[in-house]
């Protein structure tokens, strides 16, 4: 019997004869009309956001979506797909990994959490209770400190997430490690109209009892400048809203203690949180006598010193000069007003980039496989993956932020055309049967454009080495070096605009802050003050590398 496209009845389209856009959207979309969000592409699972609480994810589910025999007996689900991962883990005893990909908003971190879910299930009742309720208590939490609020998305991840499950060789999980990369940073001191910076900030106005707000002198939340609404709008907007952040800060403060974090841990954080928006709001004026800047209100940085244990001249000389070292001596040049906003907010970046990687680092040592697994952990454990990373993003205006995405997605349309095309083929070919051979646009020319010795990212690390380079020359030595390039678009009329043709469509980007959000300065000064803060992980923190200390080893890169 033949299935009509658009009849929302095929479970699998890659069964299609005709298989361009406008049939795959069509049956999409009638199937979505039906309530039935999942649709298989031969081993690819699409899910269209339902945006309503579906009963589709009971006990019930879980059960029948385990061991499943033969997939055409089953509606296409999520369980399938991380019912397969399990299952080829325990067969084949090769590493799994599910990529999970999608713009923003499409319901990637919730089909994470499911994924997880039914693999904990599947993984067997015999299984560490305990471990499998931290292994999913820590996505809620990573998301009060790696989530905001976007005009695309209320719960934004703004973070790539990597999070391998560790089994033994008989499927029993016995530990995960999550890693964390591409956090947005620049969200600390920076949000768009509509937009919020990271959650746990709003949570600790409206979560924190009144004297623990004096305790780390915090205040009105609108004299924040980082929780400021650029359009003038309230830091709530209503009652709802401060009540739920209410909530989410008691359930996160449970969450902590729960999967394993002490009190001082907690404490900690909420000391680092409450410095950041004090460090934020030092404001800098012009020095006409010195011609560099000087602090306008000493009781933020007082409070700043306070709270992180640091030396107030220290942190006053590392914020508004620099010093280079010539002939073996200190040379002492003073800030201009750009250069002094530009290092108090590269600090309050970093204060936040280095407690988020601490979050992330403790809840790895509370998922780690026991000793007993440890000691022989090389030969046993078998992995499986779940990588929810931003998918392919084109907005109005398109900075560094949406560059790196795009970029950390060509690598992963690099993988899946290797991957899928040519290694089945290849396979294929090695056992002797004839395929025809499948037509693909490759997109390696796009990753030497990127990551080539004279790419994008090789000019742009050259260019952030000038102290006298803007975003203008970075454009400039852009269009130089790549314009007879058949992917990259030299706009008319805009200094600081080039564009790609990105294997997803044409992106302007505006270089704007390209050299700021790269260069990422944090002085050799501002360093050495922190190092020698008062508290012991605020000191750690800053020492155990000069930049980041991620607590992935395979941090790709950092905004
Ligand atoms: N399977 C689902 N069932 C019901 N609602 C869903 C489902 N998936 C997503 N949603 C809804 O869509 C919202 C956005 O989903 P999610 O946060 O997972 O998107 P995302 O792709 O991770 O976005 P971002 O890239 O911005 O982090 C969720 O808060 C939830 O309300």
């Amino acid at each position: 019997m033949v299935i009509k496209i658009g009849s929302g009845e095929i479970d699998d389209l890659s069964t299609l004869n005709v298989l361009d856009e406008e049939s795959l959207l069509r049956e999409l979309r009638a199937r979505y009309k039906k309530g039935i969000i999942y649709t298989y592409i031969g081993d690819v699972l699409i899910a269209i956001n339902p945006f309503k609480q579906l009963n589709i994810y009971e006990k019930q589910q879980h059960d029948l979506y385990k061991y499943v025999q033969y997939r055409n007996q089953l509606t296409p689900h999520l369980f399938w797909v991380a019912d397969q991962a399990y299952r080829k883990l325990c067969l084949s005893k090769r590493p799994q990994c599910i990529a999970v990909s999608g713009e923003s908003g499409a319901g990637k971190t919730e089909s994470t959490k499911l994924i997880v879910s039914h693999i904990i299930h599947c993984s067997g009742d015999a299984g560490d209770r305990e471990l499998q309720n931290r292994i999913i208590e820590t996505s809620p939490l990573l998301e009060a400190f790696g989530n905001a609020q976007t005009c695309m998305n209320q719960n934004s991840s703004r973070f790539g997430k990597y999070l391998q499950l560790n089994f033994t060789d008989t499927g029993r999980i016995i530990g995960a490690k999550v890693y964390d990369y591409l956090l947005e940073k620049s969200r600390v001191v920076q949000h768009g109209p509509g937009e919020r910076t990271f959650h746990f900030f709003y949570y600790l106005f409206a979560g924190l009892e009144k004297e623990t707000l004096e305790y780390f002198y915090l205040d009105d939340p609108e004299t924040y400048r980082i929780l400021k609404d650029p359009c003038g709008g309230k830091v709530f907007p209503n009652r709802s809203d401060f009540k739920h952040c209410r909530q989410m800060f008691n359930t996160h403060k449970d969450i902590m203690q729960r999967v394993g974090f002490t009190n001082e841990d907690i404490n900690m954080v909420f000391t680092i949180l409450s410095a950041i928006l004090h460090l934020t709001n030092i404001r800098f004026s012009h020095d006409d006598e010195t011609d560099g800047v000087y602090i306008e209100d000493e009781y933020p940085l007082e409070v700043v010193c306070n709270l992180l244990v640091l030396d107030q001249e220290m942190l006053t000389m590392a914020l508004i000069s620099t010093f280079n070292m010539t002939k073996g001596e200190r040379v002492i040049s003073l800030k201009n007003f750009d250069q002094a906003n530009d290092c108090r907010d590269a600090l309050a970046k970093a204060l936040y980039e280095r407690l988020f990687s601490w979050i992330v680092k403790q809840i790895n040592t509370l998922l780690q496989p026991n000793r007993r697994y440890n000691q022989t952990y090389d030969k046993i454990y078998r992995t499986c993956s779940i990588l929810d990373m931003s998918g392919f993003e084109n907005f109005q205006v398109n900075s560094f932020e949406q560059l790196c995405i795009n970029v950390a997605n060509e690598h992963l349309q690099y993988y899946f055309n290797e991957h899928i095309f040519l290694k089945e083929e290849q396979d294929y070919r090695t056992e002797g049967v004839s395929c025809e051979k499948v037509e693909f646009q490759s997109n390696e020319d796009l990753i030497e454009l990127f990551m080539g010795t004279l790419g994008i990212f090789a000019l742009l690390d050259e260019e952030s080495r000038f102290p006298k380079a803007n975003d203008e020359s970075l454009v400039q030595k852009f269009h130089s070096h790549c314009k007879n390039h058949s992917r990259y678009i030299k706009p008319r009329g805009n200094e600081t605009a080039f564009g790609i043709h990105h294997y997803a469509g044409k992106v302007v980007y505006d270089a704007r802050g390209f050299l700021e959000k790269n260069r990422d300065n944090l002085s050799a000064n501002l360093i050495e003050c922190m190092g020698k803060s008062g508290i012991e992980l605020i000191s750690h923190l800053f020492t155990m590398t000069d930049g980041i200390c991620h607590s992935s080893d395979i941090a790709m890169s950092s905004m």
